[in-house]
């Protein structure tokens, strides 16, 4: 009897770093880890080190594992000196402090078609480049001190690999920095100049399966990915399917042979870690909404999947955006939550649940609509992240889309497809592991003769052109 061989992927995330063991074969999980990240948008990279520490504590996790790669939070602008130490806190994609920086630069390279054709996105507060554009302007000592600039999954893969090499990333994730054009693969100095008035170190680029270093314990380590691109190799993405996550971000993305240039900034042209593209809609306001909402109404989560179910589509009329930490698609750093729609009749707990969930779900469909006009169709949705656990999220969501919604047994997509990767890196041939998906769910709203996706679509555009027009 021959012994199954073991790989192991991490996803440094928002919130908490999740490690998974799959086996080779099939992918399946047969061990995991976790641990929590810091609360905040501005982190000491080293508590990343920390966390994923504390989540392979037991020796007996990685065992017997021959890779591992690392899938992990987009943007986060890590700054290291000469001798290789953090020159500050690391900040995350969701800091908004730079939005500002981003407008100058749109500005400075003569508009977002120009960006859009460099670099595939137009940037916003969230890109590393905007980051790196605040810093130079904000804190000149820390800046004057910067050597070189990594990503959260760049640093934590040249931690657990003890700085044996030098700091490597993936084309995946270096292209959600604003200075890297996937197109030809090439880093665009002049980009790094334009907003840091110099340039800096940047990692290698490494192909999708390298084996760029070994662990002390002599386990393989393959480049890694940012966790969305890592998160479609997880979820084994099918032909006009949008993956839909909902952590503390919201996204919505598909993999792509081809990259887009949107102009309007809606679409981000990342690219997969495969070798194509993933273009890709991101949202500041993810599962946190549906918390903070749960804890106005003095509910746990269970409960408040529960109230959001007892309401009809549509929720009578109340429309929530979801707003709650400003927006990044569309822009709007600075907007707040909206309630509309109030009447004496329609202003009850479970409308109020199922409007949260709706405008959040919303908030994302808006995305798939022009991943549909400038990527490809999208007949249905593929649903990820810690709140596509939730049972209203999972039976609103179809209603909000308009198409049928797949879901999966709680299932940490990211760690998984970087686990995938880390397969891809050991054997030379990306692992063939089946679907994820164990649920279908199929659009009600007609049936029910309620709100249709393209009557709740026509009155949460209208709320936002208010907005719009106000911000
Ligand atoms: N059943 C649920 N309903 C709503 N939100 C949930 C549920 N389960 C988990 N969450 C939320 O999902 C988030 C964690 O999701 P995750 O994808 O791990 O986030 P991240 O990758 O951003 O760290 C947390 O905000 C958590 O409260
Ligand atoms: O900024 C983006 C994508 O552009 C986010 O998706 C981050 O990559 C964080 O993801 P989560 O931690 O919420 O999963």
């Amino acid at each position: 009897m021959t012994s199954r061989r073991l790989v192991a992927g991490v996803d440094t995330s928002t919130q908490s770093v999740k490690v998974v063991v799959c086996d080779l074969e099939s992918g399946a999980v047969v061990r995991s880890g976790r641990a929590d990240h810091p609360v905040g948008t501005e982190v000491s990279a080293a508590a990343w080190l920390t966390a994923y520490r504390e989540a392979t504590a037991d020796p007996a996790l990685l065992a017997g594992v021959e890779a591992i790669s690392v899938g992990g939070q987009q943007h986060g602008m890590v700054t290291l000196d000469a001798e290789g130490e953090l020159v500050r806190d690391a900040l995350l994609w969701n800091d908004n402090r730079s939005a500002a920086d981003a407008l100058e630069l749109i500005d400075d390279l003569g508009g977002p078609d120009r960006w859009a054709d460099a670099v595939g996105s137009v940037p916003v507060a969230s890109f590393t480049v905007a980051k790196l554009r605040w810093l130079a302007r904000h804190e000149p000592e820390n800046a004057a001190r910067v050597d070189r600039v990594i990503l959260p999954h760049d640093y934590l893969t040249w931690e657990i690999g003890s700085r044996s090499f030098d700091p490597v990333t993936d084309r995946g994730d270096a292209s959600g920095t604003g200075y890297f054009d996937a197109a030809s693969n090439t880093y665009r100095d002049d980009l790094v100049v334009l907003a840091f008035d110099r340039t800096v170190a940047l990692p290698r680029v490494a192909p999708p399966a390298e084996i760029v270093g070994h662990t002390s314990e002599g386990i393989a380590i393959g480049p890694g990915t940012g966790d969305n691109a890592a998160s479609a190799l997880g979820m084994v993405v099918p032909d006009r399917t949008a993956l839909i996550s909902l952590g503390t971000s919201g996204v919505a993305c598909l993999p792509s042979p081809v990259q887009t240039h949107d102009a309007s900034g809606v679409i981000a042209g990342f690219a997969d870690a495969t070798g194509q593209f993933l273009p890709l809609v991101c949202t500041l306001n993810g599962a946190r909404n549906l918390v903070a909402m749960s804890k106005a109404l003095k509910v746990p989560l269970a409960e408040f999947s529960e109230l959001a179910m007892s309401a009809p589509p549509g929720s009578e009329g109340l429309v929530f955006l979801p707003y709650l930490e400003g927006e990044r698609t569309p822009p709007l750093p600075d907007a707040t939550g909206e309630l509309r729609g109030m009447t004496l009749t329609n202003l009850t707990a479970a409308n109020l649940a199922r409007a949260t969930i709706e405008g959040v779900l919303w908030s994302l469909a808006y995305g798939v609509q022009s991943l549909r006009e400038q990527a490809s169709p999208v007949e249905q949705i593929m649903l990820t992240g810690g709140a596509a656990q939730s049972a209203a999220v999972r039976s609103i969501a179809a209603d909000v889309f308009g198409v049928p919604v797949l879901t999966t047994d709680p299932y940490e997509s990211v760690a998984v497809g970087a686990a995938r990767q880390a397969g891809w890196a050991l054997t030379g041939a990306l692992p063939e592991w089946s679907s994820p998906v164990s649920g279908r769910y199929e659009v009600q709203a007609r049936a029910r003769g309620a709100v249709t996706a393209e009557e709740l679509d026509a009155r949460y555009r209208t709320v936002l052109a208010e907005v719009q027009g106000r911000c």
